[in-house]
């Protein structure tokens, strides 16, 4: 086989508008922020890659406007001209860059897309092999709203596309916000599971008290309820045992997971490849968790089309995902960013069978979604021109 090599890596940053404000503890989003990476190799094989936080800086320590500028200034220059196979390209990266994970998932991502297609099979492949060809997905509902949010559950129970839903919380007195979740789980009874995240809002004094309600409420799950630095409490709060303890922003990669497992610090973890740094860091992550009998969950950072479905085919091959996926990303979007959209059906997410990752993006949105367009000039005319 004839060395193939990286010839160029692009980052367009676009600017997508949500379906409605997305209303979360640290951050209310009006639109998702998407890094799109191009990666072309001597092949004539490109690859495509993600990179995509939620809230500027509200969430994690790396932005879209630092990713961008991580991938063109510091990743580009080491990876151009090296080996294109994933695994030796993103040691390389790791030798040469700390930290930000985020951009290096985009480049394993993309990676991995251009080495499917070269091979003809799909990425799932690549990591060892497909066990699901489809994946539940869960609904964030987050307008703000309860009685919005009741709606927004019917209408998804009504249209079967989503079987579960997940609460964010954690913006108001804990009061208020448990006495939303028991009005929602109470308008919806049994026909859905119910889960919340409260992203890091409560000290462990207020988890304390609010985790027997919230149990008392019918919530099946609670997601990172205190700050993710502090472990020892999430452990306390797991051993309580009222409810299912989910850790997500305290991971950080295999490292970050093996630590929270010595402390058993959750009965579940969310797998984000974003923030584990990568589709193999998440798929070590995972494997943590299961020799350590956490159950795991499938987690998303909203991305669009393309971090959804890679995230998709690592989480295909995992074997157990007790409390499903969260991989709705691409459907809390106005525009469709794909040639071919994703396949949503009966609460699933259906994987692709194309090589590389599956997907294409549709050019056009591109074009029209991408931050740095040409601005439109409006022609004002002087009043008399107009008549
Ligand atoms: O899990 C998070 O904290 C982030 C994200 C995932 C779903 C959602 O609505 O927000
Ligand atoms: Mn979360």
């Amino acid at each position: 086989m004839t060395r193939v090599t990286i010839n160029a890596i692009e980052t367009i940053i676009l600017d997508v508008p949500t379906i409605r404000p997305h209303v979360l503890s640290v951050a209310t989003m009006q639109s998702q922020t998407i890094v799109i990476v191009r990666l072309l190799c001597s092949d004539g094989i490109v690859g495509f890659g993600e990179g995509t936080t939620i809230g500027g800086l509200s969430y994690g320590a790396e932005s879209p406007e630092s990713i961008k500028l991580t991938i063109d200034r510091y990743v580009a220059p080491v990876l151009i001209g090296s080996d294109a196979r994933p695994a030796s390209a993103m040691a390389m990266l790791r030798r040469h860059i700390v930290a930000n994970h985020f951009a290096k998932n985009a480049i394993e991502t993309a990676l991995l897309d251009a080495q499917g297609k070269r091979l003809g099979v799909p990425v799932s492949e690549l990591l060892g092999g497909r066990l699901h060809d489809r994946l539940p997905v869960l609904w964030t509902l987050a307008s703000g709203d309860t009685d919005r949010d009741i709606a927004e559950a019917e209408d998804m129970l009504a249209r079967d596309r989503h079987h579960a839903f997940k609460l964010k919380i954690g913006k108001r007195p804990f009061e208020q916000d448990v006495a939303h979740v028991a009005t929602i789980k109470r308008a919806l009874g049994d026909r859905a599971s119910v889960r919340v995240d409260v992203n890091q809002a409560w000290s462990e004094a207020t988890a304390k008290r609010a985790l027997p309600m919230l149990a008392d409420a019918g919530v099946d799950l609670v997601e990172q309820p205190i700050p993710a630095t502090q472990n020892l409490g999430m452990a306390r709060l797991t051993q309580m045992g009222c409810v299912a303890v989910m850790a997500d922003e305290a991971l950080h990669g295999p490292e970050s997971g093996y630590s929270l497992a010595c402390g058993h610090a959750a009965d579940v973890f969310a797998i984000k490849i974003a923030q584990a740094g990568g589709l193999s860091a998440a798929k070590k992550l995972a494997g943590i968790a299961e020799a350590a009998g956490i159950a795991l969950y499938g987690g998303t950072m909203l991305e669009g089309g393309i971090g959804t479905i890679a995230s998709a085919h690592v989480f295909s091959t995992l074997g157990a995902l007790e409390y499903g996926t969260e991989l709705f990303g691409p459907l809390l979007l106005t525009e469709e960013l794909l040639a071919e959209p994703l396949r949503y059906e009966a609460g699933s997410l259906v994987l692709p069978t194309a090589s590389g990752l599956g997907i294409e993006p549709r050019a056009e949105a591109i074009a029209a979604l991408r931050r740095d367009r040409p601005l439109r000039t409006t022609v004002v005319m002087p009043l008399q021109a107009v008549g």
